[in-house]
């Protein structure tokens, strides 16, 4: 019954989400929020670290290109951790039904507060996550021919947060895999796969360790697979495609994953195409939306430097217009980017490079001019 509704409404309107350059879409039942005079309200969290200077790139974009948007900005931090500004920040989700936001950050110590980014995916269950990897022209690596598709489980498995000290010196860490969250990422895998003319399903796990709660997850891709005959499906331990990943990553198409796996390959793939400031994401649930950047790095390091890379907040950006159903905008401002990228002359320092985040910005919005 469940599979029959999540496939039913999955199939409705394919929803393109990526720029001119890549015509991806994701097809699922999410609510498409409504205009009020001319105009959406979209909630901007900038998060914390590089967040309030790649979203200044973002907004002044926006606004040289007359995006029919009204930011409703909550500036919540994981600094000092105050409920209240998370609380603000999920209301206004739940009002708007879409949002962007960069990340917010966790301390590692225990006397911490657990991951507000975590707890937001939790609370609106956004459980898609959608990670784009794809090497992007002007950007030179290692590997060419980079052009895969994570799709993570959001809101369970190593991220439940649940762990207790039995007794001293002994700590249970629960991972929680429901056959019922199984069904819908891989549904949304699936669906995503035969949307975009994408051939593979790769679903990473460690059942030879695991065997309940990977085990789980494993069948649950596998058999919804069966229902994909056109689609290959094929399983690989999370250790071997770390290894993979790095030395022949043009094998893999769309990965399904559970939670830290995402967050790992992620990570690699990050790595794989010219690090975290590049790679756009973003987060769908059944009624809400919420676009950051794929590979969720904080960059406290360089925080109020003007060098952060705003590219995969900008690219996340590009999404979520598309999601609204503003092609031409995303078209426009997707094509700047990339135009910049693809010159090389206006280089953050993570692309081994000397301009600032306000540079790119600034070539951007030139570009831009280009093209009306
Ligand atoms: N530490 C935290 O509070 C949080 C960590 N995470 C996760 O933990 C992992 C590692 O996070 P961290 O150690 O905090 O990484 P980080 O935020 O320190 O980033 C790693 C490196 O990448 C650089 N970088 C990141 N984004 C950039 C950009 N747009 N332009 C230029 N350089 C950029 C940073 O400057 C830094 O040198 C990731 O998987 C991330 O998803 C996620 C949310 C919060
Ligand atoms: O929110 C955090 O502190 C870490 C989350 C994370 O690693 C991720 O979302 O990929
Ligand atoms: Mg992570």
């Amino acid at each position: 019954m469940l599979r029959t509704t999540l496939a039913k409404t999955l199939t409705r309107s394919p929803i393109p989400l990526v720029g001119a350059r890549s015509a991806t879409t994701v097809s699922s039942d999410i609510f498409k929020p409504l205009k009020y005079g001319g105009k959406y309200t979209v909630t901007l969290i900038p998060g914390d670290g590089i967040g309030a200077e790649v979203a200044e790139s973002v907004k002044a974009i926006f606004k040289a290109d007359n995006v029919p948007i009204d930011w409703e900005q909550v500036d919540v931090t994981g600094v000092g951790a105050s409920e209240e500004g998370f609380r603000e920040s999920v209301q206004s989700l739940k009002k708007n039904k879409v949002g962007l936001k960069g990340i917010l950050f966790t301390p590692v110590e225990r006397s911490g507060h657990a991951s507000f980014n975590v707890a937001l995916r939790q609370e609106l269950d956004i459980f898609a996550s959608l990670v784009l990897i794809k090497n992007i022209p002007g950007v030179k690596t290692r590997h060419d021919g980079i052009d895969m598709c994570l799709i993570r489980e959001n809101t369970e498995g190593e991220y439940s947060g649940l762990e207790h000290q039995s007794v001293p010196g002994v700590v249970e860490s629960l991972k929680i895999v429901t056959k019922y969250k199984s069904e819908r990422i891989s549904r949304f895998a699936f669906e995503f796969a035969l949307k975009n003319n994408r051939k593979k399903v790769t679903v990473v796990h460690k059942a030879n360790i695991m065997k309940l709660a990977d085990g789980l997850f494993r069948h649950t891709v596998q058999d919804m697979g069966k229902e994909y005959p056109t689609i290959t499906t094929n399983d690989m331990i999370v250790d071997n495609a770390s290894m993979q990943a790095v030395s022949y990553p043009q094998q893999f198409d769309v990965l399904v994953l559970p939670n830290l796996y995402g967050s790992i390959l992620s990570n690699i793939g990050a790595g794989l195409v010219g690090g975290p400031g590049l790679i756009p994401g973003c987060n769908i649930g059944r009624e809400i939306a919420v676009f950051e950047p794929g590979c969720r790095h904080v960059g406290l390091d360089i925080k109020g430097q003007n060098q952060a890379n705003p590219t995969a907040l900008l690219l996340s950006a590009t999404m979520l217009l598309r999601h609204l159903g503003l092609d031409d905008h995303a078209d426009r401002i997707s094509k700047a980017v990339y135009a910049v990228l693809a010159e090389g002359k206006v280089r953050t320092p993570d692309l081994n490079g000397t301009s600032t985040t306000s540079d790119f910005t600034k070539a951007a919005l030139e570009k831009m001019e280009t093209l009306y």
